[in-house]
Formats: C-alpha cells, structure tokens, sequence
C-alpha cells in the first residue's frame, strides 16, 4: 500500500461542489443526448460464433421448413378413404408398393388406392398419400405384397406438409433478436452458416487506486482485490459488448492520462474509483480535461452512486464509477447498461417489479433517491423484503440482493410492514427452503449438504431474535437460534410458543477470544481474563450486534459495564476474529471454532445450544434438513468442525 494522501487546503471546497448534485432522471437524458445511441454497424459471423449476438437483419427463408411433405411416424403411406371402418377384427387388406421410404430416398410410385408403402419417420411421403398408418395399427399378411391395417386414417394423419414449419418467403427471425441456442437452431433450419449480426460495443475497462491487488496477487494489509473489473466486464458481455480490462492504474495523474488516451481506441471507456472531486481524486481531473463535450455530469443525487461522473467525447462515453462496488455495479445498470444495450442493438431491457411488504424499517438520507437492495421472501402473507443491511462499499449487496426498493429524496423513515414495489435484478429463484436467524458455520456447511442434494435453499443472517420472530411471522421455515434463558438457566425452548417447534441442532462453544500471545488472557481463568477486560483502560472489545444471541451473552457477561469498544457491533463471529487478528480490538466473544479457524486464543464461556426453530406448519418443508441432522457422518462432521451433537438428535 502507498503512503497516506496528503490533502490540499481546497480539498474541502472541492468537496463540496458536491453539493451541486443532479437528479437522476435528468442526469440520465442528459448524457443520452449527447450520445448517438444508434447501433454502431454490422458484420457477418460463423453461425457456430453468434450465440448472444443480436441479428442486424431480417433473415427471410429461401426454403421451406420441412423441405418435403414428410412422415412423422414409422408405418405405412395410405389414402385414408382405404382405411375407413378398419378395425383388429375387420382390418383393410392393402397391396404393397415396390419400395421402403426411408429417409433421403425419393419416392418412385404413387400410392394408388388400394396400396400402401412402407415409410420411415423423416421419409418422403409419396405422391397419392395422405397419411401414415403407425406401424402399431398393422398386421403382416400370409402374402408378404400385403398389409393388413388395424385402425382408420384421417387424412393429413401423421404427415408433416412442406413448409407447414417455415415457409419458403417467410420472416424465420427479425432483426433485433437476440440469438439464443433456439433462433440458432431456426437458422440453421434454413440452411444459414453466416449470420449478419450488429458489431459488439468494444468496451475499455479499468480500476484505478493504488490499493487495489490484481486478482491471482497474495492480498496485503490495508488492500482490496480489484472486484470492480471482474463483475464489470461480465456485466457488459452479458449485455452484449466485449470487454477489454486493461488493469490497475496506480493514482498517478500521468498514468491515468496515459491509460485514458490508450483506452479512447474503444468504443466506450469505463473508470472505477476516484469520481470525488477531491485531493487524491485524479480520475475525475484527468476525464474534466476531455472536450466535445466532456463532462455531462458530475454527481447524481442517488444512493449509491452520488458520485459518479459521465462525460462525452466525439461521441463515445466515458464514465467514473464510484470506486465502493455496489456503487460501481449499481450505476452500471442505471447508467451505462442502457447506452451498451443501444450501441449493441439490444432492446431496451424491460425491468420487473414485485409487490411485497417492507419487513424491517428503513432509514435513508434526505436528498438523495436511495435503491435499497433486498432480498425477497415468500411468507404466508406474499412477499417480504428484507433490506440487506450492508452499504455500498459492500460486493455482496449488490450480488446477493433480489432487487432494490426506491425511496423517494424526500422520505427519511418507511416503516415496516409499509407496502413497497421491488424491481428485481434478475430472475426470482423460488427456493425450496428459506433459512432465516443466526448465522453458524455448521450451519452453512448443513445447508451446503442440501445444495449438493439440488434443495434451493435461501438464507439470511438476522440474528436469533430477528429469526424467530419470522418464524412466527411465516417467513421461513426454520431459524437457526441460541437464545439464552438467565431465568431458566436454558437455551432456546423457553422461547418457543405453542405453535412452534424446536428441531434439536448442537452445541457449541461461545468463549473469550484473544490473540494467543496476549498475557492479559493466555492462560488465565475466564473470571481473570474478564477482569482484565473490564480494568484495563487500553484493552478494546468488539462487540456483537444487537439482536444476536451473542450480544445477549455479552451483555450478560458484561452486567453494567461498558468497556472500550463496547459500541463497535459487528455482525459475524468471523469479524469479531479479524478484528482481534488486525489489531483492531484485543478481545470479544466468538464460538471456538472461529477461534481455531483463525488462530486466536480462546478461553470457554458457555457451552451453548443452537438449534433450529419451524413452525408447526412447515414441518413436512423441513423433513429434509431434519433427516440430514440426524445422519451419522453428517453428525461427526460437525463434531470434527468442533460442534458437539451429544446425541440430541432424533
Ligand atoms: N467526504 C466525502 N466522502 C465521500 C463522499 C462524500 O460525498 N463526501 N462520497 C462517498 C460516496 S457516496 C462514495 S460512492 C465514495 C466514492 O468514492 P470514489 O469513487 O472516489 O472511490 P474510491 O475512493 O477510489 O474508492 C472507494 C472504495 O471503493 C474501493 N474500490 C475502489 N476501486 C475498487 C475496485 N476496482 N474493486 C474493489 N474495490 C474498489 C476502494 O478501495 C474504497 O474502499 O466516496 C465516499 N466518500
Ligand atoms: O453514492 Mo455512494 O455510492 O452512496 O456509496
């Protein structure tokens, strides 16, 4: 990683032209305007190569589709009037004619009444047939010059007619489709091995910051791996361009011109990271200095996306993503998508929404059109949108999320259970079973099981409370708890009521996590190490967060005392790790096999149940997950992952 970026006295006025940001819709016709949205030409590809391209013209068939008036059973070719009134105890004896169809082969004779051929499926029906007899519905004769047919034809029975598929001055496909396997197949049904498709959009990507790793480089402290031109470049090539990653350039305004100018052969140019027009922010200097027109906009009043930059220069786009990755992917599809879709002559995506009820409050900042991403449930009572409750600078927001909920620049609160309209990103798996509450690796490892098994499964990490109260909101069919009862001194069944059960899971190890070389816990007693937490001035915690069963055993542990870093809540007992890992705190509480996993001290605290909630319900949806449970390698796996199943099973 490079030194710390030294900020210029202007910085904050910079910074604050900001301010000046521009609503979405306007921003989005503004930099279409300055652009020609045309496709940009054709050219003419191997049928073998055009999978995904997007045809540029008609494609009119020049042959008819069958070719040949053709037999779709094996049997006999017949006049139908012959065969009236037969049947297995009258059958209607016809004379053979000299010749088998099979297919490729040319009829010779006409089926004259009286007469039959012999045929293939795919077979030439000859002249003077029209049907075919199925070969089930005949009987050999003594004389092998005759058949006997069993059942009546009706005319046109069994015969595929010339061109009845695609006929001879048809349009087979137009132009503007796009080619799946299936257009291929129509087009190859006409006889085409060249296609005339629209010139694929050639897009330059690149990410720029000196903290950003190449994918395949060993990470560093204080690094990030360069996501954004991964999930860019397969975003433009599932929208039909073909991306050209040109790589990291470092935050030197030298090289950034170098590569922009390298970059401006392409037909559009995409930037990730550094859009602020702020002290480090070399991208947006180095794209401000483009001409006819340059910057179209700088600052869109949206979340995520704010900053991002658009600019035009003799008809090409060029644009700064937000460097966060939500960001980034976001205002791809809001901004960029569409103008690639145009140039590749794709059609204009049409999006699709989704009723369904908020199921968390939500808050956003005033000023800004927020997109919410959530992930969407199916309960007893439609669906449920779950805000995914991390930011921008979150991969996974974007790439677990269902779809986002818009709200309004000027909303700052929307309630739970308010109706909202999601629009989704793609297509809206069903899943088989919706696992919602704490998050456990035995868990995951569980429900990877179940994947393996092709059971769709869905999961959300709410905590144990926010689990069981969608077990009894009907939101999915089981929650993975370990909630703790100081009254009854017990784990989980003092939470359930009548109508819920608890289907028993196992036991783990909550503990004191450490670095393993700090005196103030290694070796000590867990009233010695708590101690030393609570009086040690310098000594940091990280905190679970609210709502999470390991919260509730911190704060039992803890009583009134708030030691530093009590405030700093993490969501996950791998962050409670890394965080003690990097130094960023000295202690919190984990389950001892994260401990292990990242080779951190651990001193025991409680030996807690987690076990799986369901509702009475959703018992027959469960009996997989359930039977899964009581396996015996499945159950001495967890118990090599560290999760002891003290035969609670069954
Ligand atoms: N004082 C203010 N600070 C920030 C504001 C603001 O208005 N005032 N806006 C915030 C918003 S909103 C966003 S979005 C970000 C955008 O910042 P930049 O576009 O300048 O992006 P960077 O600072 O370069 O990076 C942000 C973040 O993303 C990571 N990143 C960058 N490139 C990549 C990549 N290729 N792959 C993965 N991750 C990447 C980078 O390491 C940073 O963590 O600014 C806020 N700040
Ligand atoms: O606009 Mo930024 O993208 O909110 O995070």
């Amino acid at each position: 990683m490079s030194e710390s970026p030294v900020f210029p006295s202007d910085a904050v006025t910079q910074q604050s032209q900001f301010l000046q940001v521009m609503d979405r819709e306007q921003a989005l016709l503004r930099f279409q305007n300055a652009l020609d949205l045309r496709p940009l030409g054709s050219e003419t590809v191997a049928l073998s190569e055009a999978l995904g391209r997007v045809l540029a013209i008609d494609y009119v068939a020049t042959v008819d589709v069958p070719g040949f008036d053709r037999a779709s059973v094996d049997g006999f070719a017949v006049q139908s009037m012959d065969t009236f009134g037969a049947s297995e105890a009258q059958p209607v004896i016809l004379q053979l004619n000299p010749e088998v169809l099979s297919p490729g082969i040319v009829p010779n004779c006409p089926v004259l009444p009286g007469t039959a051929t012999p045929i293939a499926t795919g077979g030439m029906s000859p002249r003077g047939a029209d049907a075919i007899v199925m070969i089930e519905y005949t009987e050999t004769s003594d004389d092998p010059r005759q058949i006997h047919i069993t059942q009546a034809a009706v005319p046109g029975q069994f015969i595929a007619f010339a061109g009845s598929d695609i006929a001879r001055g048809e349009t087979a496909l137009r132009c503007g489709h796009v080619l799946s396997s299936r257009e291929i197949g129509i087009l190859a049904a006409i006889g085409c091995d060249q296609v005339t498709v629209y010139r694929r959009p050639q897009v330059a990507i690149f990410s720029t910051g000196n903290e950003l790793i190449a994918l395949g480089q060993p990470w560093q402290t204080g690094c990030v791996f360069d996501s954004n031109a991964a999930i860019l470049a397969a975003a433009v090539t599932e929208i039909g361009g073909q991306a050209h990653v040109l790589g990291i350039v470092p935050d030197d305004e030298k090289e950034l011109q170098k590569a922009l100018s390298q970059a401006l052969q392409y037909d559009m140019v995409i930037l990730s990271g550094g859009t602020s027009k702020g002290a480090g922010d070399l991208s947006y200097r180095v794209v401000s200095r483009l001409q006819n027109p340059g910057v179209i906009v700088h600052g869109v009043a949206l979340k995520p996306g704010k900053p991002i930059c658009l600019a035009v220069t003799e008809k090409k786009a060029v644009v700064i993503l937000p460097g966060f990755p939500t960001s980034a992917i976001f205002t791809f599809h809001e901004f960029v998508a569409p103008v690639i879709r145009a140039l590749a002559g794709r059609p204009v995506r049409q999006t699709q929404s989704i009723d369904a009820q908020l199921a968390t409050r939500l808050s956003s900042e005033a000023g800004r059109t927020e997109f919410v991403m959530v992930s969407l449930i199916a309960s007893d009572n439609g669906f449920m949108a779950f805000p995914l409750g991390k930011n921008s600078g979150s991969v996974t927001s974007f790439s677990h999320a269902d779809g986002f909920v818009r709200v309004e620049s000027t909303v700052e609160t929307v309630a739970a259970g308010t109706p909202v309209s999601v629009q989704l990103i793609g297509a809206l798996e069903p899943a088989d079973l919706v696992v919602i509450g704490s998050h456990c690796v035995g868990l995951d490892y569980l429900l990877s099981l179940l994947q393996q098994q092709g059971v769709r499964v869905k999961t959300l990490s709410v905590g144990s409370l926010g689990g069981l109260a969608a077990v009894k909101r009907g939101e999915c069919d089981l929650a993975g708890i370990h909630l703790f009862d100081p009254q009854s001194q017990s784990y989980n069944t003092p939470f359930l009521t009548p109508e819920l059960r608890l289907l028993p899971g196992y036991r783990r190890l909550q503990g004191f996590v450490f670095r393993i070389d700090d005196a103030r816990f290694s070796g000590q007693t867990k009233e010695a190490a708590l101690q030393a937490a609570l009086t040690d001035p310098h000594c940091l915690m990280v905190n679970r967060n609210a709502g999470s069963g390991t919260r509730i055993l911190i704060d039992q542990l803890l009583g009134k005392h708030r030691p530093n870093g009590y405030a700093l809540q993490t969501r996950s007992h791998n962050a409670v790790a890394t965080a003690i890992v990097q130094g960023r705190a000295d202690w919190g509480v984990a389950i001892e096999s994260v401990a292990r996993q990242y080779g951190l001290g651990f001193i025991a605290l409680q030996d807690e149940h987690y076990d799986f909630v369901l509702h009475e319900s959703r018992l027959s949806r469960v009996q997989v997950f359930s039977d899964l449970l009581q396996q015996a390698t499945v159950r001495e796996w967890l118990g090599g992952l560290g999760f002891g199943c003290v035969g609670r099973f069954g």
